[in-house]
């Protein structure tokens, strides 16, 4: 029934990762109030999730009165990650982008009724700034226990990387805190288990034994502009069988137009050597930001290509680049990589563009969905 069911705040919601999170961990929830900023990413979300409040607002302009009449269960949040990013300019708390994040602290301890659980997602980067440290403190304040892991969505079998913070907190009854001082790179152990026991492993047991696939493994030809650790890394990670092959999440062949997705010559002439390709077959893919560059290539024989290459003409050299009919990945495919049920889809006037940006700025909802199953079990 209604009643029982979590309410939830989502905060920083945009296209509603989160929500989709809740949805496919099973938890009987519903979202309360859903808050953003950004126009396009609400509609979006208005769109997917119609009967959902949705508040246009900045998080630092709603009061604690008007946090105090929802009383929540569950916050769930990701707060804007440019002032923790490695390459951004490492503002942090300075940055004004922070004071809306700022704003929850302060309003957290003088909520009338404080919620049960608070999951909270961020950058890589973010363990290490002074809002992570205001915040564990503001929580310590408040009576929760937390945990904090680094996770890729490589561990539950997705071919993405995307390492990401992750913190889930519980309002305890006991006064035990949890603090561990290494960040473990798993998920972390249902409630009640000790801090102390995490194991830290990155990803599950080794394939090593696995047959490695013919056709991902030639890798004689150093073809791209790669030391010989990344191709080893790319060529171990393509044979971790745990992860399962990106043509599992590419859109049926003649589903859409893939002409649409396209590299353009320009882009291929300028880039060729610095592009992250994979194939269907492979079992990884890069991080998808901004846009989407993550590329796809639909033939095999991509040595025979790029070899000699840097002797040859521009004109020569772009009919071989075009040979490979290399082309992005579709707004839809990178959806699906970041865990998102088919029944999500994007309104008619978002752009192609804005669906990559927009994607890039979320999250993994599988990855959310285990750690929230974790968090309330
Ligand atoms: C990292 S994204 C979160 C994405 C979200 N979890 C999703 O699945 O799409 C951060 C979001 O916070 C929003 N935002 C940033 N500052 C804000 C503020 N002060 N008030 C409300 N929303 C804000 C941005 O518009 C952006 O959509």
């Amino acid at each position: 029934t209604t009643n029982t069911r979590l309410r939830v705040l989502e905060l920083y919601s945009g296209i509603g990762g989160m929500h989709y999170a809740l949805q496919e961990s099973g938890i009987p929830a519903q979202v309360v109030a859903a808050i953003d900023v950004n126009t396009t990413a609400n509609q979006i979300y208005r769109h997917n999730f119609p009967d959902t409040t949705l508040w246009n607002k900045t998080i630092e302009g709603i009061t604690l009165d008007e946090f105090d009449k929802l009383p929540v269960d569950m916050i769930v949040m990701s707060p804007p990650c440019q002032p923790f990013t490695r390459v951004g300019l490492q503002g942090d708390i300075a940055d004004s982008r922070t004071k809306s994040f700022l704003h929850i602290l302060h309003l957290l301890p003088r909520l009338c009724r404080r919620p049960r659980f608070i999951l909270l997602e961020n950058v890589k980067g973010f363990e290490v700034s002074s809002a992570r440290q205001r915040l564990v403190e503001t929580l310590v304040e408040c009576g929760y226990t937390f945990q904090e892991t680094m996770i890729s969505p490589t561990s539950v079998g997705i071919p993405n990387s995307r390492l990401r913070y992750f913190l889930t907190a519980k309002l305890s009854t006991a006064n035990e805190s949890s603090q561990s001082s290494k960040i473990p790179e798993a998920f972390p152990h249902p409630a009640g288990a000790s801090p102390h026991q995490h194991s830290v492993v990155s990803s599950p047991p080794s394939a090593a034994t696995g047959r490695p696939d013919e056709d991902t493994q030639g890798g004689h030809v150093l073809y791209k502009q790669e030391t010989e650790r990344e191709a080893q890394r790319k060529t171990s990670q393509n044979q971790d069988l745990s992860v399962r092959r990106i043509r599992d999440f590419l859109e049926p062949p003649g589903d859409v137009n893939m002409e649409h997705y396209l590299l353009p010559p320009g882009t291929l002439l300028r880039y060729s050597l610095l592009l992250d390709i994979v194939q269907p077959t492979c079992r990884r893919s890069v991080c998808f930001t901004k846009g989407a560059e993550a590329l796809l290539l639909c033939v095999l024989q991509m040595e025979s290509v790029f070899a000699g290459l840097d002797q040859m003409s521009e004109d020569d050299k772009l009919q071989q680049l075009l040979k490979l009919k290399l082309r992005y990945f579709s707004p839809r495919e990178v959806a699906n990589l970041m865990g998102f049920p088919q029944s999500f889809s994007f309104p008619q006037q978002i752009s192609t563009k804005q669906q990559y940006r927009v994607l890039g700025n979320s999250l993994n909802v599988v990855v959310v969905a285990r750690l929230l199953r974790l968090l309330v079990s």
